[in-house]
């Protein structure tokens, strides 16, 4: 199974709560909420009151893509705030065995987020613990960036991984996904496809999302 999530950051914000409706109906499972706090990346997204209110309107899974430094300072507030799926940046956090069994351990499904620089084998060890590898393959930061064509060889080095300790792993691509490269990434081992500027293009979100899904 492929699962879509839509990234709010592309998302109208003056009519945020009309545009997470319409995702709400749509066949995308789960909504990706990219957090950024000005420091790890250099932008500053949404926080905490947007996450609460858009709980409201939804019960779709929200994969939260926290692109903050010290994590792990923050985990119980999202998780109050409604996420469902919190993924945290190999590179914003030194103690990360630490903060991923704290995630675990209040109940709420761990990703780790690889930025493009970042090798894979890094997180070999840790995979075992995880539900999630997120694979960034634009640099963090901003919408609407030109997909990083290497992704695709750490996309296979991962799975490779979680294949070889039959691991069911959630292998999601973020960053420059639209209709002309989703399907590849599947065939390269990825299961969560995030887009943002692919789906909120042209207000038509609901097409987007079935032409990303007729191209897969
Ligand atoms: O994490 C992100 C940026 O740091 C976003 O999720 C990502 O860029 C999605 O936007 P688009 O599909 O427009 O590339
Ligand atoms: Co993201």
């Amino acid at each position: 199974m492929v699962i879509l999530s839509p990234s709010i950051l592309a998302a109208d914000f003056k009519r945020l709560g009309e545009q997470v409706s319409r995702l709400d109906k749509s066949g995308a499972e789960f909504i990706h909420i990219d957090v950024m706090d000005g420091n790890f990346v250099p932008n500053i997204s949404l926080g905490f009151p947007v996450i609460k209110s858009i709980r409201e309107i939804t019960k779709k899974v929200f994969d939260v893509h926290l692109m903050i430094e010290q994590p792990s300072k923050y985990i119980d507030e999202f998780i109050a705030c409604g996420a469902d799926m919190i993924t945290i940046h190999y590179e914003a956090d030194k103690h990360i065995d630490r903060t991923i069994n704290y995630i675990k351990s209040k109940g709420c499904k761990v990703g780790i987020a690889l930025n493009p620089g970042t090798p894979t084998c890094v997180i070999k060890d840790l995979i075992p613990q995880l539900d999630m590898v997120l694979i960034m393959s634009v640099n963090p930061g901003f919408g609407g960036q030109k997909f990083i064509e290497y992704s695709k060889d750490k996309i296979k080095e991962v799975s490779l991984m979680a294949k070889n300790i039959g691991k069911d792993l959630l292998i999601e691509v973020d960053g420059g996904v639209d209709p002309t490269n989703i399907k590849s990434l599947v065939e390269c081992g990825a299961n969560v496809l995030v887009a943002g500027s692919a789906v909120f293009k042209d207000d038509k979100i609901e097409e987007n999302i079935d032409n990303l899904r007729k191209a897969l």
